[in-house]
């Protein structure tokens, strides 16, 4: 769970610099990602991840090799501690490996700085946390309609696009609700559709269902089946659980830093 809390961090803070920054200043804001249909929209090579710990290394990842292709559901199975959330915090370039490269379709996030990571997170991506993914105070409609303010969707869309989105996810009857007003499996779709609502082409998701019962998971994943038959975007979560792995187009089963 250690990295848990990084992911958490690390993804709240590049939202405070999204709000902070609404400016596209480099080039790469205006590349688009339109990636053929058989072309992998992310492709991992060789990437390792040391961290230093008390003066010595400790190596996390150690050699992975992966390739997520458009309209996918990928899953990352593995123990407790075998480096699936620090590999997910590399993918959506969260963070970087300490060797190998990681292309998000043309883009090498690898070499990339924090300000096009954090732009190319914004226009591309969607995250789904365990938990704190939404504004206690707000709306199911009112924290699906935040992330397209963050994300700079223009204000005239924003009504269309987050009904379908909460509709969706089969929200249409508490489209109001707060989330303290919502089951535990609500709340999570409401996370997907914040998620989603700006059109990511690569939605990531650690531990989506781990805090909810078997019924509630596989509602879950029949969300998330759904999106990618309707929304064109890619999903790759990670996973403790056995029962859902069979609606996944592929599972990379993780151990001790290196995919078995
Ligand atoms: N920033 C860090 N500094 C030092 N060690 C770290 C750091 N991040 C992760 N680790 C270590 O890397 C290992 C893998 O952690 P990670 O969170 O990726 O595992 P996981 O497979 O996602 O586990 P879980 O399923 O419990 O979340 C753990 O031993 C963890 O302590």
């Amino acid at each position: 769970m250690g990295m848990w809390t990084a992911f958490k961090r690390k993804s709240k803070t590049s939202e405070e610099e999204i709000a902070a920054s609404n400016e596209p200043t480099l080039e790469i804001a205006h590349r688009s990602i339109t990636p053929q249909s058989s072309e992998p929209l992310l492709t991992v090579k060789g990437v390792e991840r040391t961290f230093q710990v008390g003066g010595q290394p400790l190596h996390v990842l150690k050699g992975i090799n992966m390739e997520l292709l458009p309209n996918q559901l990928v899953m990352l199975r593995g123990r407790s501690g075998s480096g699936k959330t620090t590999l997910l915090n590399m993918l959506g370039g969260l963070d970087q490996p300490s060797k190998g490269e990681i292309w998000f379709h043309s883009l090498p996030f690898h070499d990339l700085g924090d300000n096009d990571r954090t732009l190319t997170r914004r226009k591309e991506m969607g995250f789904i946390f365990q938990a704190f993914a939404l504004m206690p105070l707000l709306s199911a409609w009112e924290n699906v309609e935040l992330s397209l303010r963050m994300a700079g969707v223009p204000k005239g869309e924003w009504k269309q696009r987050v009904a379908h989105c909460l509709r969706l996810v089969g929200l249409e009857k508490r489209m109001h609700h707060r989330p303290f007003e919502l089951s535990g499996g609500e709340q999570q779709r409401v996370a997907i559709a914040k998620a989603i609502a700006h059109r990511p082409r690569l939605l990531l998701a650690d531990e989506p269902t781990a805090e909810l019962d078997s019924q509630m998971s596989a509602q879950i994943m029949a969300v998330f089946q759904n999106i990618i038959a309707t929304e064109q975007v890619t999903i790759c979560m990670t996973t403790h659980d056995p029962t859902i792995l069979e609606v996944a187009d592929h599972v990379y089963e993780m151990v001790d830093g290196k995919f078995v």
